[in-house]
């Protein structure tokens, strides 16, 4: 009965919390990271490492989670008609995702703003949705694309617009290692695409120290 209840809301939020994790699935991941330790030359039976394999399925499974979350219906789950029609602005949203191309971690902040059109959305939702798409194998630039797609399509708005400034690990820890560069992406829709006052409003506003 409170089993059924707890899938009942999860469903209805859209999101899986992740307090367990499917446990085949680390069964089958950590056999490959035992023979991984091994092709790297280390002993996978000493006491350090015992349950690596493991652990690394488990992190695996955590931060690519976002495959089993469904991003619109967060939205659509805290959506509330209200009449206001300004720039609504969440900055500094932290960041974690993993390259596609060598699984090491891309991070860094996203700014992110809509301009309502009868409906707003609880606040939290918004970094849910980022968690919901960076919790996967990505690019920087489709992550910032799918954010800002699924915020226009799901709260209709006037506008959204997202700007991405990443650090990635496979560009410092290994190949160029460039351990200060920082990748800036950015997504825009309707008002911030059309109206340069619009767009200049967004960027001086995530720029600015307000607080
Ligand atoms: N556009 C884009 N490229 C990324 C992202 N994350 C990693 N990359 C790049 O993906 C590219 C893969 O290029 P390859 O030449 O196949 O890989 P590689 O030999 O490991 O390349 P190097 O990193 O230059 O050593 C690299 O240039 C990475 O910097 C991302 O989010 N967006
Ligand atoms: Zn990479």
């Amino acid at each position: 009965m409170e089993n059924d209840k707890h899938n009942h809301d999860e469903e209805a939020l859209g999101y899986q919390k992740i307090e367990s994790y499917d446990e085949s699935k680390v069964t089958a991941v950590a056999a490959h990271y035992k023979d991984i330790l091994t092709q790297l030359g280390e002993n996978p039976e000493r006491e350090g490492l015992l349950k690596t394999p493991e652990r690394v399925a488990k992190a695996l499974q955590y931060l690519t989670h976002g495959y089993d979350v469904d991003p619109a219906q967060i939205l659509r789950s805290a959506m509330f008609e209200e009449d206001y029609s300004q720039m609504v602005v969440v900055k500094d949203i932290e960041v974690f995702s993993m390259c596609e191309h060598h699984m090491l971690p891309f991070f860094g902040k996203v700014h992110i703003a809509y301009i309502p059109k009868g409906q707003i959305v609880g606040l939290s939702k918004i970094p849910r949705v980022v968690d919901a798409f960076a919790r996967r194998l990505q690019v920087q630039e489709r992550l910032t694309n799918e954010i800002r797609d699924c915020i226009q399509n799901t709260l209709q708005p006037t506008g959204v617009a997202v700007v991405m400034e990443c650090k990635h690990l496979c560009m410092a820890m290994r190949g160029v290692q460039k351990q200060n560069s920082v990748t800036t992406t950015s997504a825009f829709t309707g008002g911030f695409l059309s109206n340069d006052k619009t767009r200049a409003e967004f960027l001086r506003l995530i720029t600015a120290n307000l607080h």
